[in-house]
């Protein structure tokens, strides 16, 4: 199938431009759904973008365009349908939540009237106003996949399907799966299948039903029962598995509550694990990928400082990231809440980045972070003209740009959070009896020791700590 220049099976994204997203930003906004399908493993082969008032009920793009597209993928570019559209109905069914949309698709099914099947295309601009553009020749070999920026109800995702003849993801579909196949740890499996299921259980609904319903209306119900069974014990068993890891972890992070943390929280693929590599030396993986990182890690600050100062890499952020994966990354995220400093990491050389820097705020916000300390990071100053960096700084005159393949650079970070550290440090005498002294490692791992003296009371440390870790360190050497 596949000639050795373009060993990927190819892919087709469509677009809708909705009616206050600038061309800029519909660009943008592809581009960035065309590097999720390259992650995936695809070639994007076309575009087929389409300007509307919204998504077409039935089929997210008019008739004209569905046709258009179906051209590239090879299908027969209508759905194959006996029944009327009844536009209200559909726009319903677009509107309601997964549930509801079940609940009229029983009905439908009772009335005879196929909800799946409905297609409204008289909300469709003329044709002489519509400004689309698909790639000028189709590519040698046809796209086996179809990839929608837009979130598809279930009856949107068969209808494109029946009418494409290729296999349709919308936007949460391919995070989801890049999600499923990046994820490492046992936790980011578990929380990755929880939203997988989350996603699929509609959808998988939807298929087995038409599949059923061709086989005889009511033959079908236990079996949907069944899945529907089947679902709900598997994310019972998953987040009680969930449940205990985390348990597990809440107790790890309870133990390091004292120490110095950072944490590096930003947009998907602005850097954050380089920064991890070259400010820890640790080999966590960086890849030009989208969402190579999925779960959090913890190093030490290297060269080590007293006291040490450990570094959290986490999940990146995307926009329109899917309510159901943020929440199921979560304690990932409590990482970052628990820093006592976030470093917002911003890739500089994207024209778009000040809508990632939203994006990372708005979910930081929404999880309750936004009174963290932070510092914002401009990375990747390697590709930036003077004048893009001077731009940078005119607009956050209090950011850091720099570079994480940059030593002098991370050394200076290095310097940033060290300081940061010290102004919020305070100082204190502690004394160690002679009975305690077993227990002075946790001075050392908490606090910096800036003189010892001996008398007849004990050890007499001179020390510096944050302010919780010092008074905890008081009260446990107390006489
Ligand atoms: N030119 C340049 N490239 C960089 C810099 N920092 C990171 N990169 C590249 O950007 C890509 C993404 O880097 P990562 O460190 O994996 O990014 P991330 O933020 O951890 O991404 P996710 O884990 O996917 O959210 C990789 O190809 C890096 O080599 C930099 O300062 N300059
Ligand atoms: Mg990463």
């Amino acid at each position: 199938m596949s000639n050795s220049s373009s060993p990927r099976p190819l892919a087709v994204l469509v677009g809708v431009q909705l009616p206050g997203v600038s061309d800029t930003e519909h660009a943008a906004d592809l581009a960035e759904l065309g590097r999720l399908v390259h992650t995936l493993g695809y070639e994007v082969a076309a575009t087929v973008s389409q300007r509307r008032d919204r998504l077409a009920a039935g089929t997210v793009l008019g008739s004209g365009k569905l046709a258009e597209l179906a051209r590239l993928t090879g299908g027969r570019g209508i759905v194959p349908s006996g029944a009327k559209g009844r536009k209200s109905k559909a726009r319903e069914r677009w509107e309601a939540e997964a549930e509801e949309a079940e609940e009229q698709e029983a009905e439908a099914q009772e009335t005879g009237a196929e909800a799946d099947e409905e297609i409204a295309d008289d909300d469709e601009l003329p044709e002489e106003a519509l400004e689309a553009e698909a790639s000028e020749e189709p590519p040698a070999e046809r796209p086996t996949v179809v990839v929608v920026d837009h979130e598809l109800s279930p009856s949107q995702l068969s209808n494109l399907e029946r009418a494409t003849g290729a296999q349709v993801y919308d936007r949460t579909g391919v995070i989801v799966d890049i999600f499923h196949r990046h994820a490492r740890s046992r936790e980011a499996k578990m929380q990755v299948e929880i939203a997988r299921l989350n996603y699929l259980a509609p959808r998988l609904r939807e298929s087995t039903g038409s599949r059923e319903r061709q086989q005889g209306r009511g033959s079908g119900d236990s079996a949907v029962e069944l899945d529907r069974r089947k679902i709900r014990d598997r994310l019972a068993e998953l987040r009680e598995g969930l449940a205990a890891i985390q348990h597990d972890q809440e107790n790890r992070r309870y133990a390091r509550r004292d120490q110095l943390r950072v944490a590096l929280v930003g947009y998907t693929n602005a850097g954050k694990s380089s920064l991890m590599r070259a400010l820890t030396g640790s080999e966590v993986l960086v890849a030009d990928q989208l969402f190579a990182t999925l779960d959090t890690t913890v190093r030490a600050l290297q060269p080590e400082t007293r006291p040490r100062v450990l570094i959290s890499d986490t999940v990146g952020f995307i926009q329109k990231l899917p309510h159901d994966l943020v929440a199921s990354f979560r304690s990932t995220l409590d990482e970052a809440l628990e820093a006592s400093l976030l470093l917002y990491v911003v890739d500089g050389s994207d024209p778009t980045w000040e809508s990632q820097l939203e994006v990372t705020r708005s979910v930081l916000r929404e999880i309750g972070a936004q009174s963290v300390p932070s510092r914002l990071l401009f990375n990747k100053a390697d590709r930036l003209a003077p004048e893009a960096r001077e731009a940078l700084l005119q607009r956050h005159p209090e950011a850091l740009v720099l570079s994480a393949h940059a030593p002098e650079d991370v050394a200076a970070l290095r310097q940033t959070i060290i300081e940061f550290f010290e102004r919020s440090m305070v100082e204190a005498e502690l004394v160690i009896p002679y009975a305690r002294q077993a227990r002075i490692g946790e001075v050392y791992e908490h606090a910096r020791v800036l003189s010892e003296a001996y008398d007849e009371t004990g050890r007499r440390l001179k020390v510096r700590a944050l302010p919780a870790a010092m008074a905890r360190l008081t009260r446990a050497f107390q006489t």
